[in-house]
């Protein structure tokens, strides 16, 4: 290879890139920092754009030229999905409507040029657009179209995805397209994404199935003219983890990661492509905009791994994964049923009475064994409230114990709590879903296996449910014993705590079998901290879980 010598990289001198200091395992060999975007853009500057801004809030603004996906895996729908996941406005421009799904493409309905020419001069005379991402460019019009608006109305970078073929193998554009995208487009393109078989086809046909390959071709792409090459790695053969190669004229980066395991990949590229145009569109240079689209895919990819979204061999991606959890398990959010095994209810009066701070409180029931703790405060002021939050929080995150908010999930997200624990009256757990994203845990109080149900079906990960006995810590609470227990548990398949009145004498009794396989634990309040020493009480109570639980196992079925 001529030119610049490859450097390895290893993570103590990872470069001052801030995207490449949180992503250790996307490793770069680079030779020279790279140089700023603005060196880049200049030849692409757009006066205009900078004056039809009137809002104060830049929204960074991402225009895409692709065809429509029906199955919304890939095209124009995965770069408004990516875009959005990015927080990046993004309008479009369709060349073309493919009746598409995860089995690959039935049909293609071409858009005319003169019509993909007029949806660009809506957009770019009224929105303006800081990066213009290509996708599938099914005709030589088209392509012709295109480069005459964007002389008229240059933008600050153009990202070309040379779409040819469909993930499932279906050509999205013939070999006529070929030439005019090599002479036409990719000599105005500041970053051109092909994959192993488009950057074969853009150098003649040779194989590119390796990475030394994908050097020669990177090389190769970009003596057409773009002033970057991307060879995607997607394809590469065996299991190994996944490698781009990046060219920028100077030095090649080998941008590595790991194979996730999915069959979920239908419009991985065309993601890629959009989420550094969303990158760049942010003012970021180049390669961190790479750095962090490739962060952001690999996130996606393994978030939908477990997406079982049509029939065919390739599925589609989750990219807004943090706005819903489908195909996750509460398991995989982080959040363990066995964690619901002793489950401490802090208690500000009970602290105060006894002259310990809600940290030490804390500290004390999981010295004790508690498995997981939630902070109740119904009295105290808001910022009172997120102290003790605060520093309970920093005890729980020491011993690894997940902490919880009762009721306030202002507090749970002001203080980044591992999550809420929710009242029938609260906040529904459909909005706090919302709030808190897919990570974050969610119980609910239910008395009543009808509440159970709805808390299930509205994505809860556990239930509490009680008073099991008379209690003092809860006013007007209804007890609703060991049977009304049991009901609230064969009300739905999600974990259960049992709570109300529970203490080292009752405990055994709560757990004994035969008891339904979801009550996984005892909720405490009193027990634990209207106590002189809260290690000791919690730990009475740990004994007796232990001697209760090891003994039994599981028997009733869930129905
Ligand atoms: N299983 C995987 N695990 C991790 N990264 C992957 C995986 N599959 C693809 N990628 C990454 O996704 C990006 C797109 O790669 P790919 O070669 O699939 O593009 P593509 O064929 O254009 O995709 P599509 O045509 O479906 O949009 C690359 O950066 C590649 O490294
Ligand atoms: C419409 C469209 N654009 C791009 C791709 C790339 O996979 C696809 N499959 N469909
Ligand atoms: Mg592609």
């Amino acid at each position: 290879m001529q030119g610049a010598n490859l450097v390895g990289f290893n993570t103590n001198f990872l470069p001052t890139f801030p995207i490449l200091k949180t992503t250790p395992h996307l490793f770069c060999h680079l030779k020279q920092a790279y140089p700023t975007a603005s060196s880049t853009f200049a030849s692409m500057g757009n006066d205009e754009f900078t004056t039809t801004t009137t809002t104060t809030v830049r929204v960074p603004r991402v225009l895409t030229v692709a065809g429509s996906d029906s199955g919304a895996g890939a095209g124009i729908q995965a770069d408004m999905k990516a875009c959005a996941a990015l927080g990046v406005y993004c309008t479009t421009v369709i060349t073309a409507v493919t009746a598409q799904n995860t089995a690959g493409v039935q049909g293609i309905h071409t858009v005319p040029a003169d019509f993909v020419e007029k949806q660009m001069l809506s957009v770019l005379t009224d929105i303006g657009a800081d990066v213009v991402k290509t996708g599938m460019l099914p005709t030589v019009d088209i392509i012709r179209s295109i480069c005459d608006v964007l002389k008229t109305y240059p933008v600050k970078a153009l990202v070309v995805d040379p779409v040819l073929v469909a993930t499932s193998g279906d050509e999205l554009a013939g070999p006529a397209v070929l030439d005019v995208l090599r002479e036409e487009l990719l000599p105005m393109a500041d970053l051109v994404t092909p994959n192993l078989p488009e950057a074969s086809a853009l150098i003649g046909g040779e194989n590119v199935v390796n990475i030394s390959d994908m050097r020669e071709a990177a090389q190769a792409i970009h003596a057409l003219g773009p002033r970057n090459v991307l060879v995607k790695g997607g394809h590469l053969p065996g299991t190994g983890g996944m490698v781009d190669v990046l060219y920028d004229g100077v030095d090649w980066h080998e941008l590595s990661g790991s194979r996730v395991e999915t069959h979920n990949t239908h419009g991985t590229g065309c993601t890629l492509a959009s989420a550094i145009a969303a990158e760049l569109a942010k003012g970021h240079p180049m390669l961190p905009a790479i750095l962090a689209a490739k962060q952001y895919l690999a996130d996606t990819l393994q978030q939908s791994a477990g997406l079982n979204i049509g029939r065919g061999a390739q599925g589609p991606l989750n990219h807004l994964y943090k706005l819903s959890n489908w195909g996750k398990t509460s398991t995989e959010r982080q959040f363990k049923p066995e964690a619901l095994l002793l489950y401490a209810v802090t208690d500000a009066a009970m602290n105060k009475r006894w002259g310990r701070s809600t940290a030490d409180a804390v500290r004390g029931a999981i010295e004790g064994g508690a498995t997981i703790i939630q902070i109740r405060e119904k009295e105290a002021e808001t910022g009172e409230f997120l102290r003790e939050a605060e520093a309970s929080l920093k005890v729980a995150r020491h011993y690894g114990i997940p902490l919880l908010i009762n009721d306030r999930i202002d507090i749970a997200m002001a203080c980044d709590a591992d999550g809420i624990h929710l009242g029938q009256s609260d906040l529904p757990v459909a909005q706090a879903r919302a709030l808190l994203g897919p990570e974050k845990i969610i119980g609910v109080s239910c008395k009543t296996p009808e509440q159970a149900e709805k808390a299930w079906k509205d994505g809860a990960d556990y239930i509490g449910s009680g008073g099991v006995y008379p209690t003092t810590t809860k006013k007007d609470n209804k007890t609703i014993g060991l049977d009304g227990l049991r009901e609230v548990c064969y009300g739905s398949p999600i974990p259960v705590v049992a709570i109300g009145g529970i203490s080292t004498s009752n405990a055994g009794q709560v757990m004994q079998e035969p008891r339904p396989q979801n009550l996984k634990g005892v909720a405490v309040v009193s027990a634990l901290f209207n106590q002189a020493d809260v290690v000791a009480s919690t730990q009475a109570l740990r004994s007796v879980l232990a001697r209760t639980v090891k003994k039994s196992s599981p028997v009733v079925p869930l129905l």
